[in-house]
């Protein structure tokens, strides 16, 4: 039997491939072997000692201690691009609630209920739509920064909205490299990006490189009247540098997921309750994902789309298996071998990956292993954790 505590709405899609004879699966579940959630914050919460993995249904990983937990072997997965799309079309909204007074105008027509004559209300509205006027983006640059699943596709997007796109991401992926049209203007650095566009789309981690990578100095870079989108996340985005932009009317509009309370009630800031990956589809997507993930881990140790241990993955035939993951030093491997050679069991095949400091193995014996065995190799010095699936 396995056990998932859960945390989060997670979208009945993937819970329902968990097949209920031999998973337990609830946010009540105790002793889990594993945690699937989506924006649920681990930092301040003790981690059973029975979990072995954690899932994010979603891209972000800056609610879990992910150092803490690669160093006690707990393999993190998330599910890269699965809500990238609803993200793009959140962002596509917020080009345009940043371009057109849509919230003002808005609000300032619900402002008018009390008015039950259809002609008092045409006058009014004709009389103070001019208050509610905008610009096109068309012919507009956008900034696009982090040009992964999420700002690859704003990019491409904004080009169908004949916009120019300019992007920056010094770690580009390939697969990110190829999705992007050959249209969007590479720029060498931030501050060249934010000198050559008219809007600016963040889409980076949340990371300690990222912290506050939008500040005083960098936002001073921005054209005036430039608008700055956020629906990545809070923290890179230095708030006080954005409010003080705002006041000297060189920002023109701040459009983000993450609002704080500092930026609540101003007319050009545009605040939504961190929706980006609120849709249907992106919540199906990344709960059967993620929940695939993990029964893939915990039933046969494969890994794929971790983001602390190296994507690992061996067929099955029927073998015992045995996993363990190990510190990546010389002479680990060696000595696990030799434990196995000393106890007889013969190895029929196996599979070493190494991602920095760490290294996962999965091997398949001919043979049960005991358990005086698994408590042998979890004593090979470098061998973090050790589990038989
Ligand atoms: N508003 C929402 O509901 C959602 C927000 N997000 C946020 O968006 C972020 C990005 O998501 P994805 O595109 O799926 O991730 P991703 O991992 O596919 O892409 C991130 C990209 O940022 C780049 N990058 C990292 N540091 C950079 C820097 N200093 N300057 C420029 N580029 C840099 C990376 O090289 C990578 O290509 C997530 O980490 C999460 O924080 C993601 C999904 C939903
Ligand atoms: O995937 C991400 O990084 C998100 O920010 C989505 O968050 P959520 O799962 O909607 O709480």
């Amino acid at each position: 039997m396995f056990r998932i505590r859960t945390h989060n709405r997670i979208a009945e899609r993937g819970l329902e491939q968990f097949p209920r004879d031999f998973y337990a699966v609830g946010p009540e579940v105790e002793e889990p072997d594993a945690l699937l959630l989506r924006s649920h914050r681990l930092h301040d919460e003790a981690l059973p000692d029975s979990v072995v993995a954690v899932a994010r249904a979603g891209a972000g990983v800056n609610n879990i201690p992910v150092d803490d937990y690669s160093r006690r072997g707990i393999v993190v997965f998330n599910t890269p691009g699965a809500n990238a799309n609803a993200v793009k079309e959140l962002v596509a909204a917020g080009l345009f609630l940043g371009s057109r007074d849509i919230v003002g105008g808005f609000n300032f027509v619900q402002s008018l209920k009390n008015i039950d004559q259809p002609n008092e209300l045409a006058k009014v509205l004709e009389a103070e739509k001019k208050r509610f006027s905008g610009t096109e983006v068309a012919g507009k640059t956008l900034g696009v920064v982090g040009l992964g699943a999420i700002g690859s596709l704003v990019a491409n997007m904004a080009l169908e909205l004949g916009m120019r796109v300019a992007g920056y991401d010094p770690a580009i992926s390939v697969e990110a490299a190829w999705r992007l049209s050959s249209r969007v203007e590479k720029m060498d650095s931030l501050e060249a990006l934010l000198s050559a566009s008219d809007f600016v789309s963040l889409h980076v981690p949340a990371i300690e490189q990222t912290r506050h990578l939008i500040n005083a100095e960098t936002l001073a870079r921005l054209r005036s009247g430039a608008r700055l989108l956020n629906f990545a996340r809070e923290e890179i985005v230095d708030a006080g540098a954005v409010t003080a932009a705002l006041d000297s009317g060189h920002l023109g509009a701040y459009v983000t997921d993450f609002p704080l309370p500092g930026l609540l009630g101003r007319d050009n800031v545009i605040v939504l309750p961190h929706i980006g990956a609120s849709t249907r589809e992106a919540e199906e997507n990344c709960s059967v994902m993620a929940v695939q993930q993990l029964m893939d881990f915990l039933q046969h140790g494969n890994i794929r789309n971790s983001v602390n241990f190296p994507a690992t993955r061996m067929a099955r035939d029927g073998a015992f298996r045995i996993t363990f993951s190990n510190d990546n030093v010389p002479r680990v491997l060696g000595s696990v071998l030799s434990v196995l050679a000393d106890s007889n069991l013969n190895v029929l095949d196996m599979v070493n990956r190494s991602r920095g400091d760490l290294a996962y193995n999965i091997i398949d014996v001919e043979t049960a292993p005991e358990s005086g065995v698994l408590k042998a190799i979890a004593g090979v010095e470098g061998v973090i954790r050790v589990r038989t699936v």
